[in-house]
């Protein structure tokens, strides 16, 4: 079975459009206001209309959410999931979870095999966990910048849900990390846009049509 992918950072119809078309199984918007990705919930809103309650899964991008903007993003883009992607623990994952009422994807930053273990304390807590590069330092983003880590550091870890592999990834190397990893889930941003926050919607069906080619 091919993995499952997620396309990150979307922010016109087009590139939901070529995302969904394309078999991606998560669409990912983005929350955070240093990033070139960034939306307000209300344009989310009008961007995942279209596609709302047709297989595919919603995914609102953040980072270390407060309550007003998990209140926000549940009374008008309605995610099917919430992304968290700072420094959260597992008793706020639980908590965000429970306030929202859908489940949470937790990412870690991760260089090191110490990194990878971190994860299991989320295991059964979060609905999914996500593997990211660890950002170079001084970057202002902590996630969507095209960093990449050792992807055999996953290779064989098995968790009690699928998690996905982040950073870096595109529509030539995909195949690659799947096998190298074993993942079973892919996330992508930078790897498919021409410019920062321009997704591409060309480059969009070469990396879902590149993850279903690859072998895991
Ligand atoms: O994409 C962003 O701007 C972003 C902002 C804040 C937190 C996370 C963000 N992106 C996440 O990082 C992965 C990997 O990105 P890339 O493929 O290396 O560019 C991306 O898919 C998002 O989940």
């Amino acid at each position: 079975m091919s993995a499952g992918a997620k396309i990150c950072g979307l922010s016109t119809p087009e590139t939901v459009k070529a995302a969904f078309d394309g078999g991606a199984a998560f669409l990912g918007f983005v929350f955070f206001a240093k990033s070139p990705r960034n939306l307000t919930p209300e344009a989310a809103a009008r961007l995942v209309e279209p596609v709302r309650g047709r297989g595919v899964k919603t995914v609102a991008v953040t980072v270390d959410p407060d309550d007003a903007l998990v209140d926000r993003l549940m009374a008008t883009m309605r995610p099917d999931l919430i992304q968290v992607h700072g420094k959260e623990t597992p008793a706020r994952v639980r908590e965000i979870a429970a306030r929202a009422g859908v489940g949470v994807i937790k990412a870690f930053s991760v260089s090191t095999t110490a990194d990878v273990d971190q994860a299991a304390a989320f295991d059964g807590v979060a609905e999914h966990l996500m593997f990211d590069a660890k950002p170079v330092e001084g970057s202002a983003l902590p996630g969507g910048t095209g960093a990449r880590f050792d992807w055999g550091l996953l290779s064989g870890r098995r968790f009690s849900r699928p998690h996905f592999l982040a950073g870096g990834l595109d529509p030539w190397n995909v195949a690659e990390a799947i096998t190298v990893s074993g993942t079973p889930l892919v996330d992508v941003s930078s790897g498919v846009e021409r410019g920062p926050g321009l997704k591409d919607p060309a480059l969009i069906t070469a990396f879902l049509d590149a993850v279903k080619r690859a072998k895991d």
